[in-house]
């Protein structure tokens, strides 16, 4: 039997009053390759990943992830199947270390509730060492275990992009949304950033990614699908994409209109 992709979009809509945010949108996340997902300022990328996550309710359409229906669910429910996201703007604990911050994450999912910490603590203080232990393992895995007891507000963007990514891993996902994941890093960072994203995709975590950075984009991704006013008006390789004419009138009419396309950083 053929594998279905993991993560299957629909034909969703979304509409806010009159404006259709995202119009008639379908997208399979195929095996074996990082998947962007890429257009001009408002062409409904960050509505689409708040639909995929359960933040947005579609008006129409449906989306299946690893097989189930997911629409309309509520983003803990859809978490809890397998799913994380980063966000475009960080979403740290400012007075905790790095290490800490990935703990506390994981404690929000952990199995010990209050009923085994009072009841249990043996068990309790177990599951507490397997998790820092875990933490640490995929701090390393980063390349950034050397930080991870300074407070995270302190450290470099780059790394606290990294704090993030390892918050991401701790609940073992088998999909990672990246919204936005290369902003505000400077080319050395985004270099070693699209290394990390990388490698960690050869670990079999698969991956959705916005992005601004074409360069990010043509380098990570195996798939790209454009969207333009809410619609899906290209999908194919890089190559395919980056000669396709609709795509290249897309851009220059964002620029044309005064509007960010997005790319000005990345190539
Ligand atoms: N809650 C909302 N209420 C009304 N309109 C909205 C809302 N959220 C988004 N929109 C509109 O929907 C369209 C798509 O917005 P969206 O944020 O999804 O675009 P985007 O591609 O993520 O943009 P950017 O690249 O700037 O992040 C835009 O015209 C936006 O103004």
């Amino acid at each position: 039997m053929e594998k279905q992709p993991l993560l299957q979009i629909k034909n969703i809509t979304k509409r806010f009053g009159g404006l259709v945010a995202v119009s008639d949108l379908s997208i399979d996340l195929e095996e074996g390759g990082v998947h962007a997902l890429i257009g001009p300022n408002g062409c409904g990328k960050t509505t689409t990943i708040n639909m995929i996550t359960g933040v947005l309710k579609p008006d129409e359409g449906e989306i299946l992830f690893d097989g189930q229906p997911i629409t309309g669910r509520k983003p803990y429910q859809i978490a809890r199947l397998g799913m994380r996201r980063t966000y475009q703007n960080l979403k740290l604990f400012g007075s905790l270390t790095m290490l800490e911050n990935v703990m506390v994450s994981a404690h929000m999912q952990a199995k010990a509730g209050v009923v085994k910490t009072v009841l249990m603590p043996g068990t309790y203080r177990r599951e507490e060492r397997e998790l820092a232990d875990k933490a640490r393992g995929i701090l390393e895995f980063l390349g950034v275990s050397r930080f991870q007891n300074e407070n995270v507000l302190s450290l470099p963007y780059g790394i606290q992009k990294m704090t993030e990514l390892a918050i991401a891993m701790i609940a073992d996902p088998k999909l990672i949304l990246l919204d936005e994941p290369a902003a505000g890093l400077n080319p050395t960072e985004r270099a070693e950033f699209i290394e990390m994203l990388l490698k960690l995709f050869d670990t079999g975590v698969k991956m959705l990614i916005v992005e601004h950075n074409m360069d990010v984009v043509m380098k990570i991704s195996k798939r790209i699908s454009v969207m333009n006013f809410g619609v899906k008006i290209a999908e194919g390789s890089p190559g395919e994409v980056q000669t396709n004419e609709d795509v290249i009138k897309a851009y220059l009419g964002a620029k044309r209109g005064g509007a960010q396309s997005g790319n000005s950083d990345g190539q």
